[in-house]
């Protein structure tokens, strides 16, 4: 593997529900370290394309996947279900949920789980890598007095937090992160925001998100799903000044672009001018 091989290649890939197709002919290559983020409206495919990453498809029955993804160079098609790769792999690529969802248990040991059962650390070793994570996420602070308390005890953005110590402490290469911060107010997604910037230095960061402001703010390069399909993938800088697609128009919204830019994207695409009821209050919603 050269230093220049991208992080991810995905090759014509198509995801299947059942007879149902919900992911279309996507080929794409994620580069390392920075952010890249996929924005799209709810059903557009984020989450069914991050599952394909890092194989946790094989977590349901009816689903079937054509097409290539390589990390690394190496094709992970190649891995069979429930293979030892594959629990390698979700190391490798760890994720974070849209809800936010620690391990019913302690909070220290929702970090000292997988550090126990990857590296066998004993006592000290676990106490010095906890607080290690936990400080790395800004956590330690609020936590290190009561780290035997129920981790479903702490607030929702502490235990998104939380769930990135966890994914974080077993030192993946890459960071996936589904919509992590749609259920959070502004100041847990401040927070959170702030440390994926400073953790995009050092490693891959793959996010996704219906919020345009958020690709914005947060990603180098921002890939538009809409309908299943990557219709634009580009540096985030250039997809917002001028985007090359019409569906893009309509993901990014007017307040980004102008209501008669979007009026005009919805004629091209519905025949109509009218902005559906939907459209209008996600808007309203994004900030
Ligand atoms: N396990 C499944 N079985 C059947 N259909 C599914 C399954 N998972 C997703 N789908 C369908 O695939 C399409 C894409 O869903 P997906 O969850 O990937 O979109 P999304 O952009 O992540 O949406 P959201 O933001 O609402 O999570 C939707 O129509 C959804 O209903």
């Amino acid at each position: 593997m050269s230093r220049t091989t991208p992080q991810f290649e995905i090759r014509d890939l198509n995801v299947f529900y059942g007879r149902t197709q919900r992911v279309f002919h996507v080929s794409v290559d994620i580069e390392r370290y920075g952010i890249t983020a996929f924005l799209g409206s709810s059903g557009s495919g984020k989450s069914s394309l991050l599952r394909v990453l890092n194989h946790t498809y094989d977590l349901f029955s009816d689903v079937r996947i054509e097409g290539n993804v390589l990390l690394d160079g190496e094709d992970l098609s190649l891995y069979g279900r429930n293979s030892t790769e594959i629990m390698l792999l979700r190391q490798r690529v760890g994720m974070v949920c849209q809800c936010p969802n620690p391990f019913p248990r302690s909070i220290y040991e929702n970090v000292a789980y997988g550090l126990r059962l990857r590296y066998g650390y004993r006592k000290r070793q676990l106490d010095e890598r906890v607080e290690q994570t936990l400080q790395r996420v800004g956590l330690w602070h609020n936590v290190k007095e009561r780290l035997t308390q129920h981790a479903l005890h702490l607030a929702a953005g502490q235990q998104q937090l939380l769930c990135l110590a966890r994914a974080l402490a077993l030192e993946p290469d890459v960071l996936m992160l589904d919509e992590p911060c749609s259920l959070l107010d502004p100041a847990a997604t401040y927070q959170i925001e702030t440390l994926l910037q400073t953790l995009g230095q050092e490693m891959t960061i793959i996010l996704t998100t219906s919020n345009p402001y958020q690709a914005r703010r947060m990603a180098d390069t921002t890939g538009v799903l809409f309908d299943g399909q990557l219709v634009e993938y580009a540096p985030t800088y250039c997809l917002f000044l001028e985007s090359q697609d019409v569906r893009t128009v309509m993901v990014l919204g007017t307040n980004l672009y102008g209501a008669e830019r979007k009026s005009a994207a919805m004629t091209e695409l519905f025949g109509k001018t009218q902005v559906p009821v939907l459209v209008a209050i996600g808007e309203e919603r994004m900030q």
